[in-house]
């Protein structure tokens, strides 16, 4: 593969498949998307869709007017619709002599690491053999514990395991407004994010009548394609031939940027820079005519590694662990430690070694340091595997680890969580970081003898 053939994750949602009124394939559209990413892999790219539209396929299949509420009943659309969608696909790619093959992941699919890395291994290798892979999650046999719940979600996590450059989010709006553009005329168009924590729009108003999770799940989908190192870019269906454009672009842009190395990505833009990048942005693409789109720029060079994304998105967590500032400055500094019982204030949830849980730092109580203040906010920062289980963390909670085998009987290592089974997003807080260095330096203050 030449230098310039990237990795692209086209997510089409049900929106681009589907027709909203009369809920009839779009075949119009479809067949200038199945057009277009056959152009982009005879330039070379790799090309991998995630297709949402079984269930809208379904429904109208058994002319069914609304999304039914019980599970086994949308289990069995999906099943009359998958078939359906995929049909369509492979007769469109068909007529351009490119071949295709369907994967159905189910989240129970990916939670051991060597099954994840048996799926990513098969993604490789088709893509290796010149296939483009048709991803959907298999919802005839998910139930709502095990759900990614939403295309975007799994096209994100489909694109960390493929190593993608790229992730599309191809809908029915061009790009990320700051409020729903169908309810608020006012709402200003988002086409450059660099960091993820300085965006501040409103995405709470829904979808369209077909879709799954609205502008919501785009953004989530986003912000962990962008810790993975994927560039992932919002744009619209109507005209699917724009995506050559603004991969063009895109590959450019990216790569401007990265030489230039202007991307500090922990650096807070204030809202008058965003605003101004986003102004100069806009300019740029109307100046070369490139189609409105959101791209939020993928940060290859501080990307987590294959291991930490699993952490962080294949697993569903079952419970928390809760650490103190101290140690979560030990645990996420360059070098960083696993975490130990001394750091560890307190357990959500029951559950056993091994399993995956949430990590979040809180404070102590300053009347009683062995609890929790009740009265501070509570910030989620990674995903965790444990050495022990909740009941037995809960006894060494607080402790050296030199005492766990005089408590528990037995001792699995000093470490509650060995730090290679610890991940965290490629973003902190900067409100938590705030919280974790004024509670660090009034210690130290504390700590000091008067002179
Ligand atoms: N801030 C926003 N910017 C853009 N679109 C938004 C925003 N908030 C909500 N939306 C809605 O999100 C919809 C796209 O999501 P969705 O219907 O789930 O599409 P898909 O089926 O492609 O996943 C848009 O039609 C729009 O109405
Ligand atoms: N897996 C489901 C789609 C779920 C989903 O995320 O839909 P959408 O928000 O339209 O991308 C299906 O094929 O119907």
């Amino acid at each position: 593969m030449g230098e310039n053939c990237y990795t692209i994750v086209v997510k089409l949602g049900t929106s681009s498949v589907v027709d909203e009124e009369t809920r009839e394939p779009r075949i119009a559209t479809m067949s200038r998307i199945v057009e277009t990413l056959v152009k982009l892999r005879r330039k070379g790219h790799r090309i991998v869709i995630v297709s949402s539209g079984a269930i809208a396929v379904g429904m109208k299949r058994v002319n069914m007017k609304r999304k039914p509420k019980k599970l086994q009943q949308v289990q069995a659309l999906a099943a009359i619709g998958q078939g359906r969608l995929i049909g369509l696909w492979d007769d469109l790619f068909r007529q351009l002599n490119q071949p295709i093959a369907q994967i159905l992941l189910t989240r129970t699919d990916l939670v051991d690491y060597t099954q994840f890395k048996n799926a990513e291994n098969t993604l490789e290798q088709l893509i290796k053999m010149g296939i483009i892979p048709i991803v959907n999650e298999n919802d005839t046999l998910s139930i709502q514990e095990i759900k990614f719940g939403d295309n975007d979600t799994l096209s994100a996590i489909t694109a960390g395991m493929c190593h993608a450059d790229y992730l599309f989010l191809v809908t029915d709006v061009d790009c990320l407004y700051t409020d729903n553009p169908r309810t608020n005329p006012d709402a200003e168009p988002i086409v450059l994010v660099r960091n993820m924590r300085n965006l501040n729009v409103n995405t709470e108003s829904g979808g369209s009548a077909v879709g799954t999770g609205g502008m919501t799940t785009k953004l989530i989908a986003a912000d962990l394609g962008v810790s993975a190192g994927v560039t992932t870019i919002i744009c619209k269906s109507e005209h699917p031939e724009q995506i050559l454009d603004i991969v063009e672009y895109s590959i450019r842009a990216d790569r401007v940027e990265n030489e230039a190395k202007y991307l500090v990505i922990n650096e807070e833009e204030t809202v008058e820079q965003f605003q101004e990048i986003n102004r100069s942005e806009l300019r740029e693409l109307n100046k070369l005519d490139i189609p409105l789109h959101t791209r939020f720029v993928g940060h290859s060079f501080n990307a987590v590694n294959n291991k930490e994304f699993w952490l962080l998105h294949g697993l569903k967590a079952n419970g928390a662990i809760i650490i103190d500032p101290g140690c979560y400055k030990a645990i996420t500094r360059k070098n960083k430690a696993g975490i130990l019982p001394a750091g560890i204030i307190s357990v959500e949830g029951n559950f056993h070694e091994y399993e995956c849980v949430d990590v979040k730092v809180g404070l102590r109580d300053p009347d009683d340091p062995h609890s929790l203040d009740p009265n501070e906010e509570l910030y989620v920062v990674g995903r965790a595997r444990c050495n022990y289980p909740s009941n037995q963390i809960n006894k060494i909670k607080g402790l050296q680890s030199s005492q766990i085998e005089q408590v528990l009987g037995y001792a699995d290592g000093e470490y509650v969580v060995h730090r290679d089974n610890l991940a965290f997003p490629v973003f902190a807080d900067p409100e938590l970081l705030d919280v974790v260095e004024s509670t660090l330096s009034e210690q130290e203050r504390e700590s000091k003898p008067n002179k």
